[in-house]
């Protein structure tokens, strides 16, 4: 499984993250939240291989990434990025394809099987209709859900998502949490919406680069913590049609 420990990061002598230790539990979707700037795209940057830490490490069954051949840390993560830049020239199924790529070699060159790999991946996310489409040609929505579907199709262990529903209708950004929610790997989600988090089995609050708070949304999202980190006013409502719990904000005057 995956861990931080005592993770550090500065870029010209600003410091983005301060000793941030998180170890995840096999299968849980854990919640990244956090104010703009708080860290949490570079915690996933981290936690993904793509930047490395200035001090501490990130482990992978207890070694460290930076000493794992990127082969195998690309075959048991998959990071979608926020703005993820895709050739203008394929079209939406060869990017899925691409999600392939850790598992493809002369000895294993693509087969049935990778296609029916990368067919179940444009399904989960609704865009096999799509799916011959040129890139340039697609919305921003159907791009979000492509490159979701390419994480899905390099069939990692470990799914990092940095805000994965920006540019998703509300109909499509239920059905992505909820998907992400349900399946069989460990994820960690950078999320906007507070709400929404609450789908998350544990919720990680990052504020001023450091990790202040870890737990069930419950414990996690109260109205005194809402206020020290988001500068906002909640109050917790219970929905009368299922007793769900959900936040309403304010601004503080
Ligand atoms: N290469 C860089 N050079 C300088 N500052 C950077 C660099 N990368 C990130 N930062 C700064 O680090 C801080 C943390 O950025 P990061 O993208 O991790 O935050 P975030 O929590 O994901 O924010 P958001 O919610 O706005 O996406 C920000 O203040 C950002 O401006």
């Amino acid at each position: 499984m995956i861990d931080a420990h005592e993770l550090s990061f500065s870029v010209r002598n600003r410091r983005l993250l301060s000793g941030v230790t998180l170890g995840l539990k096999p299968g849980e979707t854990l919640g990244l939240v956090g104010p703009n700037g708080s860290g949490k795209s570079t915690l996933l940057r981290l936690l993904a291989g793509l930047t490395r830490p200035e001090a501490g490490a990130v482990r992978l069954d207890g070694a460290p990434l930076a000493s794992l051949p990127r082969r195998t840390v690309a075959q048991r993560v998959a990071f979608v990025a926020q703005a993820a830049e895709t050739a203008e020239r394929l079209t939406g199924r060869q990017v899925v394809e691409l999600g392939r790529t850790p598992w493809l070699d002369a000895l294993a060159p693509w087969s049935e099987a990778d296609e029916s790999i990368v067919d179940g991946a444009l399904a989960t996310v609704e865009m096999l209709d799509l799916a011959e489409r040129q890139w340039g040609t697609l919305s921003g929505g159907e791009r979000q859900r492509l490159h979701i579907a390419r994480a899905l199709a390099q069939r990692p262990d470990i799914l990092l998502l940095d805000e994965p529903t920006n540019h998703l209708d509300i109909r499509h950004q239920l059905a992505i949490l909820r998907l992400v929610a349900e399946l069989p790997v460990t994820s960690v989600i950078a999320l906007h919406d507070l709400n929404q988090a609450r789908i998350c089995d544990r919720i990680a609050v990052l504020h001023q680069g450091r990790l202040v708070a870890l737990g069930p949304a419950e414990e996690v999202l109260t109205p005194d913590r809402l206020r020290a980190v988001f500068g906002v006013a909640a109050r917790e409502l219970t929905d009368p049609a299922d007793g769900s719990r959900l936040l309403h904000f304010h601004a503080i005057a």
